[in-house]
This record gives C-alpha cells, structure tokens and sequence, in this order.
C-alpha cells in the first residue's frame, strides 16, 4: 500500500470517535517536545543561521549544522531534523521536501519573530526566559496551586520569588530585559500605529515599567509627554539602563505611585491578586488629576472557552502566571477589569482591542 493510500484510510479511520480522542491525547502527551524542540532549536541559533543576510534560503539540517559550527564539523543532522520537522508541523518552519527525499527548511512568519530586528530584538528572548531552568522546575508543582494556593509553585521549587530570583543574578535581568522588551516593542508599535490617547499628556507615569524602554517608545511617538516617569520596584530601578527623558523612580505601587497627567499600566496586572489589582487602581486614582486617565494594557481572557490560537495563547499564559509569578495573578476578562475599575473609583471604562492577546483599556475618573 502506497503512503497516500494509507494517509487515506487513515483519514476514514479517523472517523471513529475512540481513534481521534487517542490520536488527540497522545498530541498532547507529547506537547512537551513542542517548547523544548523550539528552545533548543533557539540555543542553537537555527533561526537566524537560515535568516542570514535576510535571505532566507531553505536549507538542509546538515547546512545549518555547518552553519552553526565554526570547524563545519560535529554534531548529528538526523536529529536536528527530526527537531525541525516536529517545528515545521507547529508552523514555525516550511519544509521544502525535493524529489530526492532531502529535506530543507526556512522560516515561516512565526519562525521570523524568533529572529532579532535591527534593534536586537525578537521572541526568541521570551521563549528562552519562560524556558530557563528556575521556572522549569516549578511546572511539576503546578497542581499543587489547587491544593494549596497560599505559595506559588515558583516558590516552593525555588526558595524564592521570581522576581527575587531575577534580580540577584545580572544575566537572568539582562535576558528579562530583552524578552519584556522582544514583546513589548512589536505590540506598542501596533497600538501607536491605531491607538491615539496618549496625545495631550506632558507628564506620563509608567507603573511597573521595568526598563523604561516601552516608556522612551512612548514618548519618541508622542512628543507632547516631555516628563517621563517610569516607576517600579527598588531592585529593578537599582539594575535599569539610563534612558533619556526617562526618569527612573522606585516605590512600591502597593502603597503609592507617582502623579501625573496620565497614568500607564502595562503586563503587571496579571501578576496581582483581584485585591491587590484593587488597591493599584486605588492608587491610580489617588495620583490622577480630575478627568485624569489611567491607562492599561494586559491580557484580556476570552469569555468563551473555545479552541482557538487566541484563547489556548491566553489560558496557556494564564497558567504560566499561576506557576511562575502568583497563584492568584491572573489573565482577567473585560468585565472583571470594568469591575475591578469602578470598585476602585473610575466610572468610566473603555475598551481597544488592538491586539489579539493584549488589549488596551481605558479607566477614567
Ligand atoms: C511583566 S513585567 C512588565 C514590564 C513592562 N511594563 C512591560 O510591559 O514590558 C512587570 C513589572 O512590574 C513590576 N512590579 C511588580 N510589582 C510591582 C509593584 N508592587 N510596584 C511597582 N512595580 C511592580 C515588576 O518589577 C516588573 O518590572
């Protein structure tokens, strides 16, 4: 029987309900191989070996291996390939398969996020700070978050918290500052490009701004913000790179935050409890001048439960919060940040949904 003659039956086959709940447990028994494969094939610099010059020419795993290694020799094709071919069917290479049976590979628009801008910028930075040893350690103790709430996995594999983890060690804060901002540059671009309420403002506060870069971003857009603050907590202002026009403040947003005509919140809801998101907000409020604007871009968690990129991205995230950051930080609907807005005193809410993963939210007093 001929290949497509098999993949055929197979197809019919599949139409027994029993086949297809295997075929799909077994999928995900093995969807540990997906992020692996893509942090390995990331350590070992595949992306931009095919990338190279922008040319983005196929090439064998054998090429790439050469590529790779200086000398041109060592390590094993066959298994690069087989890491390759598992990416290629996630849609992060195209693989071109010649009438010989060779196979080459080059990246598709999600393998190109992976390679790094003229800025020094990618995904690629993301991928490798979710997948570094500390926060592997805690997926194991993932379920323990249902039994015991109070400590967050990350703890309880560490010693530590996540950000106590990052801020003693300078390489794993320089990896942090390039992955918020590999992610944060791409989607700021975006909402510029649509999103006009950041005109009008002098003074902008950045909350949990980290380095300040998606600040300098801002205002390198909107001149009109001249005193930029970007506050955060004192072990990530003590490590943040000088920026200018950015003004580094440290504090603790908890207890208050800086005053200015605006105010800016982004990815840092998400590691809050809803009591704590409150008392933010609170903060926000306290800080704003009347008809002051609190603006906020975090993950919005779909209504719906359905299986879609968008909401398996998002939940996935959701739980990647949980284990990592806070059990009881959280991707949040739209309605419970309206909620969470008008319990802490802003009575007007207003949502853009600009990005499919991050939206942009409105609180005004
Ligand atoms: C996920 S990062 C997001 C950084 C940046 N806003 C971005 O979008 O790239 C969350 C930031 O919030 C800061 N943060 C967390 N809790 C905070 C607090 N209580 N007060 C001020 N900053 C805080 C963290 O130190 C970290 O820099």
């Amino acid at each position: 029987m001929g290949e497509v003659q098999a993949s055929m039956e197979m197809e019919r086959d599949m139409r027994k309900p029993q086949q297809k709940a295997r075929l799909a447990i077994l999928e995900l028994a093995h969807m540990m191989s997906v992020p692996m494969s893509l942090t390995a094939v990331i350590n070992l610099k595949v992306p931009e070996t095919i990338w190279q010059d922008g040319c983005n020419t196929p090439l064998s795993a054998a090429h790439i291996l050469a590529r790779i290694r200086p000398n041109g020799r060592g390590g094993d094709a066959e298994n690069l390939q087989r890491l390759l071919r598992l990416l290629t069917s996630y849609d992060v290479f195209n693989e071109h398969l010649s009438s010989t049976g060779e196979r080459k590979y080059s990246l598709t628009d999600v393998g190109k996020t992976l390679v790094d801008d003229d800025q020094g910028l990618s995904y690629a930075y993301y991928m490798l700070q979710h997948h570094q040893d500390a926060l592997m350690r805690a997926w194991p103790l993932v379920g323990e978050a249902v039994e015991d709430p109070t400590t967050e996995a990350f703890v309880k594999a560490n010693g530590e918290s996540a950000i106590e983890y990052y801020t003693k060690r300078p390489e794993v804060m320089s990896l942090i500052y390039k992955s918020f901002s590999g992610m944060s540059i791409p989607f700021m671009r975006d909402v510029l490009e649509v999103y006009d309420g950041f005109q009008g403002i002098e003074t902008l506060v950045d909350v949990g701004g980290n380095s300040g870069v998606t600040l300098a971003f801002i205002m390198d857009k909107y001149p009109n913000v001249r005193n930029g603050i970007n506050f955060d907590l004192p072990a990530m202002i003590a490590t943040a790179p000088h920026i200018p026009g950015v003004v580094h403040v440290a504090g603790d947003a908890f207890q208050s935050v800086p005053s200015g005509d605006a105010i800016f919140i982004k990815w840092v809801l998400l590691g809050c409890t809803d009591e704590e998101t409150k008392l933010v907000l609170q903060n926000c409020y306290k800080a704003l001048p009347a008809n002051g604007k609190l603006i906020v871009c975090e993950p919005l968690a779909p209504e719906l439960t359905d299986e879609s990129r968008r909401t398996r991205a998002l939940l996935g995230g959701d739980i990647f919060i949980m284990t990592t950051y806070r059990t009881k930080g959280k991707h949040r609907t739209e309605q419970q940040f309206k909620q969470l807005g008008i319990s802490s005193g802003f009575p007007h809410f207003r949502a853009f949904y600009v990005d499919p993963y991050i939206a942009v939210l409105e609180f005004h007093k």
